[in-house]
């Protein structure tokens, strides 16, 4: 096999892993050169918090626990305020990608740095990317500003992700590795880190189902979601993202749930275009069969949700949805056909097998 050409950018960030690694917390402030650092976490996350700025003592600034999904402009500001208010120099944002895109809004405003300490496997972490929703829009930018500097990666910390949330985050990590094998900006490294994260999640998510607190599988989906995350935040994404967007964004559906449902048919879709990132997919995920299967598989057998219109879509609401999807074109394996992907909408919503 002959390598092809690609341009490679490896991204200036610290990542500290390993079971325990939260008790390296002062140490990574310090690094940072950091003196008083703002907590963010959503409220249900508030003690986890208490116990990081605990941990800190004279370098906390204090707790800021109102981070929401999908990031509301009014949230963002008030955080901004708090943190120019009690002198922040950093913020340490604990919990998924709501409270690290917290953190992103503060640091797009102010260039504070971000150590960032995951609990969920969405990567967020390992992304320049950050979305704020201003009345009801959703928008996504990417600005170097925004990536963490320090990522702690703790798989004790998330022992206590509930069992469902945990394979759906798992399979929004597998969604970001998955559209990068097909991706037009992709090159061998995240190939490489594509294949290696699925594999990971493939192996954990059954393993959390079975013993939630099995500490291994909580390592081993914690090393693919950073794997996948890497990816997400190295190349670009394609149809599966954009449609999770739209129906995110414009239709108000849970994240992870909507990832883990539309996967299998954004793949479906693009199979015929990109049959090597196909083969690739199941490989990692231990199948004979096709990629989008695959996924679904993984999402049924281990209880997600396989159906939009299990997580509160609207069938009248696919041709909206449908029109979105379609509004800027952007790079895709297979071109955006209209009724293919209205097709690809009611499979999703029907949660059929593809
Ligand atoms: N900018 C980027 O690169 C990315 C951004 N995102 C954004 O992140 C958001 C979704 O993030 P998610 O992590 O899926 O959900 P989340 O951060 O909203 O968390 C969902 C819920 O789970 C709770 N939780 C988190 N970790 C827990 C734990 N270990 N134990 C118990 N409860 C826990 C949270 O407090 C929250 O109540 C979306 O807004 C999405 O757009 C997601 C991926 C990448
Ligand atoms: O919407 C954002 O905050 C930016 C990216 C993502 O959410 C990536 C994803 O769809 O998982």
């Amino acid at each position: 096999m002959t390598t092809p050409s690609f341009i490679y950018t490896s991204a200036p960030q610290r990542v500290v892993f390993g079971a325990g690694s939260l008790q390296h917390l002062a140490r990574e402030i310090d690094a940072l050169g950091a003196r008083r650092a703002l907590v963010l976490s959503t409220p249900e996350q508030r003690p986890q918090a208490e116990r990081v700025a605990d941990m800190l003592g004279a370098h906390a600034a204090g707790v800021f626990d109102r981070a929401v999904m999908h990031v509301p402009i009014e949230t963002a500001r008030e955080a901004r305020e708090v943190a120019a208010r009690l002198g922040a120099d950093c913020a340490v944002a604990i919990g998924g990608g709501s409270t690290t895109g917290l953190g992103k809004a503060i640091a797009l405003d102010s260039g504070l740095p971000i150590l960032a300490i995951p609990t969920t496997y969405a990567g967020s972490e390992m992304t320049p990317i950050y979305g704020i929703t201003e009345a009801g829009m959703k928008k996504t930018g990417k600005d170097f500003r925004v990536l963490p500097r320090t990522v702690i990666y703790d798989p004790e910390l998330s022992l206590g992700l509930p069992v469902g949330m945990s394979v759906t985050s798992g399979i929004n990590a597998i969604a970001h590795a998955a559209e990068g094998l097909y991706a037009v900006d992709s090159n061998p490294i995240m190939d490489l880190m594509a294949q290696e994260g699925i594999a990971a999640l493939g192996r954990a998510l059954p393993a959390i189902r079975a013993t939630p607190k099995d500490p291994a599988a909580r390592s081993d989906a914690l090393y693919g979601a950073w794997l996948c995350g890497t990816v997400l935040g190295n190349v670009g994404m394609a149809l599966h993202h954009k449609l999770c967007h739209t129906l995110g964004g414009s239709f108000n559906l849970p994240h992870a749930e909507t990832h883990t449902i539309v996967l299998p048919h954004a793949l479906a879709y693009n199979a015929g275009a990109a049959p090597e990132a196909m083969a690739k997919i199941a490989k990692a995920l231990g199948g004979s069969g096709g990629a989008a299967q695959a996924v679904y598989d993984l999402a049924r057998d281990n209880g997600a949700p396989v159906a939009l219109r299990d997580i509160g879509m609207k069938e009248a609401d696919l041709d909206l949805a449908c029109e979105h999807a379609l509004k800027n074109q952007y790079p895709n394996p297979r071109p955006l056909e209209r009724a293919a992907i209205r097709a690809l909408l009611q499979n999703a919503w029907e949660g059929v097998r593809p």
